[in-house]
Formats: C-alpha cells, structure tokens, sequence
C-alpha cells in the first residue's frame, strides 16, 4: 500500500509574505510538495491567471460546490469566499504526495478538525508596521482594503494558538529553512514511521 502523503497548512495575515515564501519553497529543488490551487470569488490580480494562482469562479458557482460537499473546507475573508476543492487534495494524498495548503485561519481550523495529520504552520510578520508597509509596498489593494485587511490580522494573529509551528518572515530565506526543517522533522515522527518500519523488520517480531 502507498504511504499517505503529508498535508502542509501555512497561514498567516494578508500581507505577512505566505505567497513569496511559497514560491521561494516550491522553487527550492529539494522540495516537493503539491501545491493545492484554491477557488475563489475575489477578482483576479493583474497578472494573476485562472487555474495557476486560483480558480476563479462566480459566487453562484462556488456555492454550488459547497451544496455538492466539493470543498475540503471554506471560508468568507474580506467579503470573498475562498476554499480548497476536495478532489485534488485527497488524490494527491492517496497517492503518498505531500499537499502544501496556503487558507486563512478559519479554513485551517476546519482543516484541523478533518485532518488532524496536518502540520499547520502560521507564518508572523516581525512587527504590524512591518506588515502595513508590505501590504502597501505589494501596491495591489486600495487603502481601505488594507485597512480591513490589517483589522482581520489583529484577530488572525490571536488564532496563532491553533497551530504547530510559528514561523517568523524575516528573511524569505529563512522562513523557506524553517519551513523545510519542520517537515523534515515531522517526516521522521514515530506515528508516521512506525507502520512501515514494523513491516519492514519481516515476521519474527
Ligand atoms: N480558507 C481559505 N483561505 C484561503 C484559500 N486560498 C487563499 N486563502 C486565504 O485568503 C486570504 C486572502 O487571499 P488573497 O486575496 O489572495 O490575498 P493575499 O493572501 O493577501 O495575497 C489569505 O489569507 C489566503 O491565505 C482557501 O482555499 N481557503
Ligand atoms: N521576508 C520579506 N521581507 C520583505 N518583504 C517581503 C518579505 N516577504 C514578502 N515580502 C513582500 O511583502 C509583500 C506581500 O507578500 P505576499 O507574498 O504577497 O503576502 P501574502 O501572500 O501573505 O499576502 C510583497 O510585496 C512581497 O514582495
């Protein structure tokens, strides 16, 4: 039987950098994880392509998909909803590839109670200033959306004791090496070796 793949949930603010270290992570040639493509309502970001950095649909379609049970879990986040179709998740996992999740807080939160497997990981900016300057510096929100943003930060950040691993974002650079030294340790958890290495040791034991 293939070995189950590991589920990876990264959260953290708007703005904290989740997007530039996931990328930084997936071009790194040592890692391998599945990255599992979001849907949302919100509108495409200049630049941004459907079906690459999320797909895009109506909110008529997104609630269908949540009436035909199609998402792992979903949220509303600054009057949007975004969610993890089901689908792609558990073929990825069945077939023992590790899925790398980037959702908000709530959606962890479900992804928790479903999953409890996973390894969440909550990503900090250093300081809010910090984080207010990167929200304005990305230059792709209006202020009053930052204003929001920065508001639903204050509680996210609160929902950090919901998670494993605190990863402060600095430098991408390190980030990306915590990141990757927390699954490497993760991998080598008794309760996921355990049942091979027993296979493994043949019949006298
Ligand atoms: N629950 C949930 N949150 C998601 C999902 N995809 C993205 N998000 C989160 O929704 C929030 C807003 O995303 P986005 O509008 O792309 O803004 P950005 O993260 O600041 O670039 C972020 O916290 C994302 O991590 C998802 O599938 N489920
Ligand atoms: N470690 C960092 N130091 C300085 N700027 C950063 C860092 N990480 C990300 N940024 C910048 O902050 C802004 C927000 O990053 P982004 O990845 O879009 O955040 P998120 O996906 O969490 O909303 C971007 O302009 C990005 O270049």
């Amino acid at each position: 039987m293939t070995k189950r793949g590991m589920l990876i949930v990264l959260s953290g603010p708007s703005g904290v950098g989740k997007g530039t270290v996931r990328k930084a992570l997936f071009e790194d040639p040592s890692v391998d994880f599945n990255y599992s493509i979001s849907m949302t309502t919100r509108q495409p970001r200049d630049g941004e392509q459907n079906g690459v950095d999320y797909y895009f649909v109506s909110k008529t379609e997104f609630e269908d998909h949540i009436k035909n049970g199609e998402m792992l879990e979903y949220a509303k986040y600054v009057d949007n909803y975004y969610g993890t179709p089901l689908n792609y998740v558990n073929q990825q996992l069945e077939a023992g590839h590790d899925v790398f999740l980037e959702i908000e807080v709530n959606g962890a939160l479900q992804v928790r109670a479903n999953c409890p497997d996973g390894i969440f990981i909550f990503l900090t900016p250093p300081d809010i200033k910090e984080l207010r300057s990167r929200l304005v510096g990305r230059g792709t929100d209006a202020l009053e959306v930052i204003n929001k943003r920065i508001q639903t930060a204050s509680k996210e950040i609160h929902m950090m004791q919901n998670y494993d691993y605190a990863v402060v974002n600095d430098k991408i650079e390190n980030a990306v090496n915590q990141i990757k030294d927390i699954v490497r340790s993760e991998r080598l958890k008794v309760k996921r070796v355990m049942p091979d290495y027993l296979d493994s040791l043949g019949d006298e034991i």
